[in-house]
């Protein structure tokens, strides 16, 4: 890898065990501090890349070829923020104890680490006074504890998978700002995945686009999304809505 090459993920090829091919020949490579989007439509391949990433492939999946260089202290947010948290434990305790684990601190400071991450992660402060499950938190209140647990592990690449899918728009852009924000912080790099042109423009200084397993171009964000050269690229830019006038103009609905 280069000096400042901090993933490299060079002909990646995921199988099923009937050999079914899932993931063909994907390579890329992230450089400290970039954010690289994963665009594509759904089922073609983007969360079982980053899986592939770190070492977490499902039951049944297995890497058949390619390389994965990349730095130990990577951490994922999943699409889920439910159920990527034990519903049983209290969310201060949970994070307390991945600071705890990965940061090899006395009981006591990783409570103190985390009750500063869920306050940087604005959170509210009745968390750190009563014990709530993440039953009692609303989704993107769940996501922001899930964004502070891979962020405990202090990570230098952030892998995430579609991280506000399960969230309504207006925590969707909240929870965006917030680690972009934290990404200017802390200085970890990113591979996002996202199903929306917009997020990936906003975000992401580099794309990939994904159809069937197959990265089917890649390049520069801006470059990529005004000149895009794949049929299917261009196809994905059109098929997002522009938002449409508010008067004079037909509505579906009408
Ligand atoms: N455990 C598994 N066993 C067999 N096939 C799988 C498994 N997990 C995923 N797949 C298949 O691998 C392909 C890629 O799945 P993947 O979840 O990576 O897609 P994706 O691009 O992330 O989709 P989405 O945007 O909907 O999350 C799909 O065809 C999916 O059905």
């Amino acid at each position: 890898m280069s000096y400042n090459i901090i993933l490299e993920v060079e002909d990646l090829s995921l199988e099923t065990k009937q050999h079914q091919k899932l993931v063909n020949r994907v390579s890329f490579a992230l450089g400290k501090w970039e954010t690289l989007g994963l665009v594509g439509e759904s089922g073609s391949g983007k969360s079982l890349t980053l899986r592939a990433i770190l070492g977490l492939l499902p039951r049944g999946v297995e890497k058949v070829a390619g390389t994965v260089q990349s730095d130990e202290r990577t951490a994922m947010v999943f699409q889920d923020p439910r159920g990527a948290l034990d519903p049983l434990c209290p969310v201060v305790k949970q994070l307390s104890e991945v600071v705890r684990f990965r940061q090899q601190v006395s009981k006591k400071a990783a409570r103190g680490i985390a009750l500063e991450l869920l306050e940087r992660l604005g959170l509210p402060d009745s968390l750190k006074t009563e014990d709530r499950y993440p039953s009692q938190l609303s989704g993107g209140q769940c996501q922001r504890v899930v964004i502070a647990i891979a962020l405990a592990c202090k990570p230098s690449i952030l892998l995430c998978d579609e991280p506000t899918t399960a969230l309504d728009v207006t925590v969707q852009k909240q929870i965006i700002e917030t680690i972009s924000a934290l990404q200017k912080d802390l200085g970890f790099a990113m591979v996002f995945v996202t199903h929306n042109l917009a997020v990936a423009a906003a975000m992401c200084s580099k794309l990939c686009v994904m159809k069937n397993g197959e990265i089917v171009e890649q390049g520069e964000t801006l470059e990529l999304l005004q000149n895009p050269q794949d049929p299917y690229t261009q196809m994905l830019i059109n098929s997002v809505l522009p938002v449409p006038e508010l008067e004079g103009s037909e509505r579906i609905w009408n």
